[in-house]
């Protein structure tokens, strides 16, 4: 197969189990983005792959070639770290170009791909700068026109973007996808970043205690999360759980949930996100009754917390902006919950 496949690979440091049992297989061209919270395990994933950490067990196969224990300087990867590691005594040309001198290129092949690859990340003429004379953002993309000088066969990024600031860090985002797209690079990201996440991945990873959690693009990630960790780390969720009865009836504190498929007897826990809830002001057939406990006016949505007897968290019902609310704090309202809507979690 060609691209980047991953079986059955464990990493223990010590008594510490950093990553168990990670197994998944990247088409050549993809951008796959490693997600989740502090220690899950995803910069030691990517060290594996960049060749820079040894494996306990387990393989690394690029395109059906074991490269587990291939070294990283023979792996032609190019890499991106949050600290960037430019050379601060070198100009921007310099650093552009370390990778092809190295290699014994000559000046004139330096020069024609310095010139290129600043011409890719659109900041031409800066070559003979130095790189304390640049912004946080331009060495971010002086970083990785150096990491894409040897037209690596994987870019590899651990979390490059996280220093900027929220707003320099969106156009990183979005300049980072445009570069792949155009190139067609397979690229991993690792990232604690949901948002970052959602908006470059065509997969995503989502890892916790070293162990793969789900792997699938955003827009299923978010619609269908495999379990109660995943509704909860993307996105806002309402997790609820309750008594399943004949008919699809899920008894749950304050009402009852209609959901098609539910079989009768015992628990089950379903989530459902805050933007399919809507809020009435009588009980209907799949209803929770609560009291208005927030409201939060965010410019782009408004978003009312409701508190429900019984529930450890408040369910959040996101609405537009534009809605009349027609309810205060402290009223009773019940909350619509679309069966549809609901996705049962293992
Ligand atoms: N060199 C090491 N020696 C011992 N334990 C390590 C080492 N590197 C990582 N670990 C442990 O392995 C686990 C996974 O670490 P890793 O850095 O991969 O997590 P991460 O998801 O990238 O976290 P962060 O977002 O905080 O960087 C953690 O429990 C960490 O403490």
């Amino acid at each position: 197969m060609s691209g980047l496949a991953i079986h059955q690979l464990n990493k223990a440091y010590g008594p510490v189990n950093a990553l168990s049992n990670i197994s998944l297989s990247v088409a050549n061209g993809q951008f796959v983005c490693l997600l989740g919270p502090s220690g899950c395990g995803k910069s030691t994933l990517l060290r594996i792959i960049a060749g820079l950490e040894a494996t306990t067990s387990g393989k690394v196969l690029l395109d059906g070639k074991d490269i587990t224990e291939v070294p990283a300087h023979l792996r032609d990867f190019g890499m991106v770290f949050q600290s960037l590691a430019l050379f601060p005594h070198l100009t921007v040309g310099e650093n552009i170009a370390y990778p092809l001198r190295i290699r014994g290129a000559s000046k004139e092949v330096q020069d024609r791909e310095v010139q290129r690859l600043l011409d890719l990340v659109h900041l031409p003429g800066v070559a003979d700068r130095a790189i304390t004379q640049l912004s946080g953002g331009q060495r971010q993309r002086i970083a990785i026109a150096r990491a894409l000088a040897l037209k690596p066969k994987l870019f590899l990024l651990d979390e490059p973007m996280s220093a900027l600031d929220a707003k320099l860090r969106e156009a990183m985002q979005v300049e980072v996808k445009r570069l792949q797209q155009e190139l067609g690079i397979t690229t991993f990201l690792v990232t604690h970043d949901q948002r970052e996440a959602m908006t470059t991945a065509d997969l995503v990873v989502v890892m916790s205690g070293g162990v793969i959690q789900q792997i699938a693009p955003p827009v299923e990630i978010y619609r269908s999360p495999a379990n109660a960790f995943v509704a909860d780390f993307i996105g806002v969720a309402n997790l609820i759980e309750g008594d399943a009865k004949v008919g699809g009836r899920v008894v749950v504190p304050g009402g009852q949930v209609l959901i098609d498929g539910v079989a009768a007897g015992g628990k089950v826990n379903f989530s459902a996100r805050p933007e399919d809830l809507t809020l009435q002001s009588a009980a209907g057939d799949s209803t929770v009754a609560g009291t208005v406990a927030f409201i939060r006016h965010l410019g782009s949505s408004l978003e009312v917390n409701v508190a429900v007897p019984g529930l450890a968290k408040d369910l959040i019902v996101v609405m537009s902006p534009r809605e009349h609310l027609p309810f205060d704090l402290g009223d009773t309202v019940h909350v619509h919950v679309p069966g549809s809507a609901c996705v049962v979690l293992r």
